[in-house]
């Protein structure tokens, strides 16, 4: 039987408000490409915790709640979605609280075990010819071998401003301080402040959006062009 070819990956990590989201985003539609956001998946994982009462400091009892996760989220860059069994939470996981309880659920060796599973699964299977995946751990756990690996960083001022541009419902500080004790949590566990070997670092500090995204896709045809070469 044929086997159909695997998408082509571009993996792009980074810490908070580097703009991976919103830059894989914009480059999975201009090339046609699915767009994966797995840090949506923690999210939802940490949402279900705080939905049941779970405490999310617990590792076993995060652990427990994997057997009923039942979730699912849109690739198409122009739908996305996050669901976990009926409930649509695409707007409940980006709460503080989410947020805030998160590093913890991110932390347990079987959670990240169980979801970097469902992320290859989910990626092999787009209905496009490539992927585009973002999070912590994609260049070096989830997709080391992806075509194109890039670490999408800026500047923590820059990351701030952007955060707290976006989140009106709190004060810049309260965003900073949350942001900064996040990325001091998640680093414990993976290392998305250096790239790893192979990795092309795009810093956006002193790029607009518009120039990050062309600078992504510069990264993403040289690195095709040289993959044709090897
Ligand atoms: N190069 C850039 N210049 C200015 N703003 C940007 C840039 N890249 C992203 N942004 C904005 O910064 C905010 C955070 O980006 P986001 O994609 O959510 O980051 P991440 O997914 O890394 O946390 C968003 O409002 C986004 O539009
Ligand atoms: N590949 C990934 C993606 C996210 N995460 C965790 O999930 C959280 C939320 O990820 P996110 O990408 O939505 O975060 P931001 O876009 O808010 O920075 C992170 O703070 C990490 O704890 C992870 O551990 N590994």
């Amino acid at each position: 039987m044929a086997r159909h070819s695997l998408p082509t990956v571009v993996a792009i990590d980074g810490p908070a408000g580097s703009g991976k989201s919103s830059v894989s985003r914009a480059i999975a539609r201009r090339l046609g490409f699915a767009y994966l956001d797995t840090g949506a998946a923690y999210r939802a994982l940490a949402w279900l915790a705080l939905d049941r009462h779970t405490d999310s400091s617990q590792a076993d009892a995060v652990t427990a709640l994997l057997k009923d996760f039942d979730y699912a989220i849109g690739t198409d860059p122009d739908e996305y979605f996050v669901t976990v069994g009926q409930t649509d939470v695409t707007d409940a996981i980006r709460s503080p609280e989410v947020s805030a309880a998160v590093s913890a659920v991110a932390r347990v060796p079987e959670v990240r075990r169980a979801l970097t599973d469902l992320f290859r699964s989910i990626a092999e299977n787009v209905d496009r010819p490539g992927v585009v995946v973002e999070g912590r751990d994609i260049t070096t756990i989830v997709a080391p071998e992806a075509e194109v690996r890039i670490l999408l960083t800026a500047s923590e001022e820059a990351r701030m401003a952007r955060r707290s541009a976006e989140i009106t419902t709190q004060s810049a500080q309260t965003v900073a301080e949350q942001l900064r004790s996040r990325d001091r949590a998640d680093s414990q566990v993976v290392d998305f402040m250096s790239a790893a070997d192979g990795v092309i670092t795009v810093d956006s500090t002193h790029l607009d959006f518009e120039q990050t995204i062309e600078a992504v896709i510069d990264v993403y045809h040289t690195r095709m062009k040289q993959a044709l070469n090897e």
